[in-house]
C-alpha cells in the first residue's frame, strides 16, 4: 500500500449508538463498566436523573444528578434525546453533541431502559444498536438486587415487581444475551460491537477505498 493511502484498519465510518438494558439487577451496570474499561473508543452517555446518588456514584461521571425544578427546566428547553419515568424518578439522555460526534465517528453507549430505548430508535434507526440483557433466573435477579446492598427492602421489592415487564420488553432489542458468568457476558457484548462497527453502511471510508480498488 502507498504511504498516503489510510491503513485499513483506519478507515472512516459512523460512530454507532450501543444501548444495554436489562432488568434492574441483571448486570448491565457491571457490563458496561467492563466495556468502557476495555474499548478506548465508547464513551458513555451520561444520564441526568432526579434520583439520589448511591454511594460511590459520583456526579458527572456515573450520573448528572438534579432535582426536580432543573429537570423541569431541561424538559423545558427541550435538552433531552429522550426522558422516561423509572422508580418513581425521572432519567433522561441529554442532547450534549451526539450527532456530530457520530458523524465523527465517535461510538456512545447508552444504559437506558427500553422506554428511552424505544425513543431513540424512533428517533434514529440507523445508528441504534439495542441489546439486552437477561439474568439467569429470578432468583439469581433477587440475589444480585440484594448482594448490591444499595437499595432499601421496599425498593428490592418494587425492583423485582417491576422485573417481569421489563423482561417482556425482550423482544424489541437486536440482540439478547443473558448474563450467568460476567466474563463470557461481556465477551459476547463486545462481539456484539466488534460485528455492528463493520456493517457495511457504517463504514464510510470503504466507499472511495473500495473505488481505489476497482480503478
Ligand atoms: N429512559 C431512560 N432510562 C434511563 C436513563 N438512565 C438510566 N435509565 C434506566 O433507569 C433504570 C434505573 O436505573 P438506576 O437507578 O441506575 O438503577 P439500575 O436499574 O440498578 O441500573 C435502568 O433501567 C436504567 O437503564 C435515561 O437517560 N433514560
Ligand atoms: N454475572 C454475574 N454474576 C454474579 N453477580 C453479578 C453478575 N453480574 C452482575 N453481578 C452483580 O449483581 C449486582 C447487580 O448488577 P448491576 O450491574 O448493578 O445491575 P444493573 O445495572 O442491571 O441494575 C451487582 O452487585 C453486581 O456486582
Amino acid at each position: 500500500m502507498a504511504e498516503s493511502q489510510t491503513p485499513t484498519d483506519k478507515l472512516a465510518r459512523r460512530g454507532l449508538m450501543f444501548i444495554l438494558s436489562s432488568p434492574s439487577g441483571a448486570g448491565k451496570t457491571t457490563i458496561s463498566r467492563m466495556l468502557l474499561e476495555a474499548e478506548d473508543e465508547i464513551k458513555l452517555s451520561v444520564s441526568v436523573t432526579t434520583r439520589p446518588p448511591r454511594p460511590g456514584e459520583i456526579d458527572g461521571v456515573h450520573y448528572y444528578f438534579v432535582d426536580d425544578a432543573e429537570f423541569d427546566r431541561m424538559v423545558e428547553e427541550d435538552d433531552f434525546y429522550e426522558w422516561a419515568h423509572v422508580f418513581g424518578h425521572r432519567y433522561g439522555t441529554p442532547k450534549g453533541r451526539i450527532r456530530n460526534a457520530l458523524k465523527d465517528g465517535q461510538d456512545f453507549l447508552f444504559d437506558i431502559d427500553w422506554q428511552g430505548t424505544q425513543q431513540l430508535y424512533q428517533k434514529d434507526q440507523q445508528d441504534v444498536v439495542r441489546v439486552f440483557i437477561l439474568p439467569p433466573s429470578i432468583a439469581e435477579l433477587e440475589r444480585r438486587l440484594r448482594s448490591r446492598g444499595t437499595d432499601a427492602e421496599e425498593v428490592i421489592e418494587a425492583r423485582m415487581e417491576r422485573a417481569r415487564s421489563e423482561i417482556s420488553h425482550w423482544d424489541a432489542y437486536d440482540y439478547v444475551v443473558i448474563n450467568e458468568d460476567a466474563q463470557a457476558c461481556f465477551a459476547k457484548v463486545r462481539e456484539i460491537l466488534d460485528a455492528e462497527r463493520m456493517k457495511r453502511q457504517r463504514q464510510t471510508g470503504l466507499i472511495p477505498f473500495v473505488r481505489e480498488l476497482m480503478s
